[in-house]
């Protein structure tokens, strides 16, 4: 088992990455509340999952909901809530989230809103949420008008990531979760990224010690980038690269269509190809960017049937606007982003004109 640990001060959490750790109870007891202990999943996970962590956590309530992302909503995260009331839990109780992304940004933001915050445990099962969503302490749901509009910070208490569980993942979704593991490389870490071209083939036939690295390498990315700035006051929004337009993409399809993984994939290149047009990336790095994004089996440019224009209404409403300016996280070199709003309009609908594929 590795250990790495996300350093916020009283609140620094650790992140136990292995096999078979998803039925030790020994993790659980560790970091837990006294009270009761509410597992909340979805129904593709639970016939393959749950019945491990009930016996590792003795009797706990469970809840299993709908399967997707058109699920991460606020009327789900009310059915969380109300599950709370009726068994009785108090602040000392705790909230586990079994489950890709989706079930862990949804029940951690139940758990931040729970009589003003309960504890909680990721036990993320996607490679995508063993890579990013588990750690950082980004909770919330979707709203159709935008990705992740509602929502709080909220730090689990500990992160269980079982690596045994990644043999059930479809490989669609195992595409989806290099997406963010290539971010890391991109925006912060060129070493990882040459590890990664060296490797690609590997990780996508499931190589138990090279998936192992990914994960710990970009656990270990993401922790310093978050003990840094928890609440994307700066650094922190580095994380978004691809995002706006991936965002935007999801949020334009009305959610599920392309998993989110994809649209990050698709938006990368994106982000490459308006730093290429603004003069700060060589084509080069462009193209060994979308090259290795192409060989984790990730789109590379948006879907039909969403218009430059409508993807540029989306992207207007999101999170990093500042005084009315949309910012984007842009590449300036490989393993060096940036976030910045110094671009002229014209070259966001370049690169989105550009980008747009026949109908
Ligand atoms: N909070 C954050 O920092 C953060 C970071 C990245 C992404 N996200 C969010 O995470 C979500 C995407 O997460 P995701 O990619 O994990 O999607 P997901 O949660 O929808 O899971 C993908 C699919 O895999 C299934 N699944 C889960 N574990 C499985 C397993 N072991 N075997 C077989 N099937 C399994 C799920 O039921 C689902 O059908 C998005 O909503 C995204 O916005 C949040
Ligand atoms: O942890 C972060 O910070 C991230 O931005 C990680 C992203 O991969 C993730 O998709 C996150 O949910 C995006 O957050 P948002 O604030 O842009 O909605
Ligand atoms: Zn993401």
């Amino acid at each position: 088992m590795q250990q790495l640990a996300v350093d916020l001060g009283e609140r620094t959490y650790p992140i136990y990455i292995g096999p078979g750790l998803l039925a030790q109870p020994e993790l659980y007891e560790r970091h837990r509340g006294s009270g009761q202990i509410l597992v909340v999943t979805n129904d593709c996970v639970a016939p393959l999952y749950l019945d491990r962590i009930v016996a590792a956590l003795g009797e706990p309530e469970t809840l299993v909901l709908p399967d997707g992302e058109a699920e991460k909503t606020l009327a789900r995260t009310e059915q969380v809530l109300d599950r709370l009331l009726r068994a009785g839990f108090g602040r000392d109780g705790t909230l586990v989230a079994l489950g890709g992304g989706v079930i862990g940004d949804l029940a951690g933001f139940a758990a931040a809103i729970y009589q003003r915050g309960i504890d909680f445990i990721q036990v993320p099962t996607t490679l995508l949420a063993q890579v990013d969503s588990s750690v950082g302490g980004k909770t919330g749901v979707n709203h159709p008008l935008g990705k992740n509009m509602i929502g709080a910070f909220h730090q689990p208490r500990a992160v269980i990531a079982d690596t045994d569980v990644l043999a059930t993942l479809p490989d669609r979704e195992l595409s989806a979760g290099l997406a963010e593991i290539i971010k890391y490389g991109l925006i912060r870490d060129r070493g990882f990224l040459e590890w990664l071209e060296t490797h690609m083939d590997g990780l996508r036939a499931r190589k138990p010690a090279l998936l192992t690295e990914a994960i710990a390498r970009s656990c270990r990315n993401k922790a310093e980038v978050v003990a840094a700035d928890e609440r994307e006051g700066g650094v922190r929004a580095l994380l978004n690269l691809g995002h706006t337009f991936g965002h935007a993409i999801e949020a334009g399809l009305g959610y599920g269509e392309w998993l989110h993984g994809e649209a990050v994939g698709a938006g990368m290149c994106m982000a490459a190809d308006m730093s290429v047009r603004l003069g700060w990336l060589g084509e080069d790095d462009r193209a060994r960017a979308v090259h290795l994004i192409e060989r984790a089996g990730l789109p590379t440019r948006p879907p039909r049937g969403l218009t430059p224009e409508h993807m540029r209404a989306l992207m207007a409403r999101d999170k990093k606007v500042v005084a009315g300016q949309l910012r984007l996280v842009l590449l300036r070199a490989l393993g060096e982003a940036v976030v910045t709003g110094d671009f002229s309009p014209d070259t966001l609908s370049r690169t989105l004109v550009g980008n747009a594929r026949a109908e």
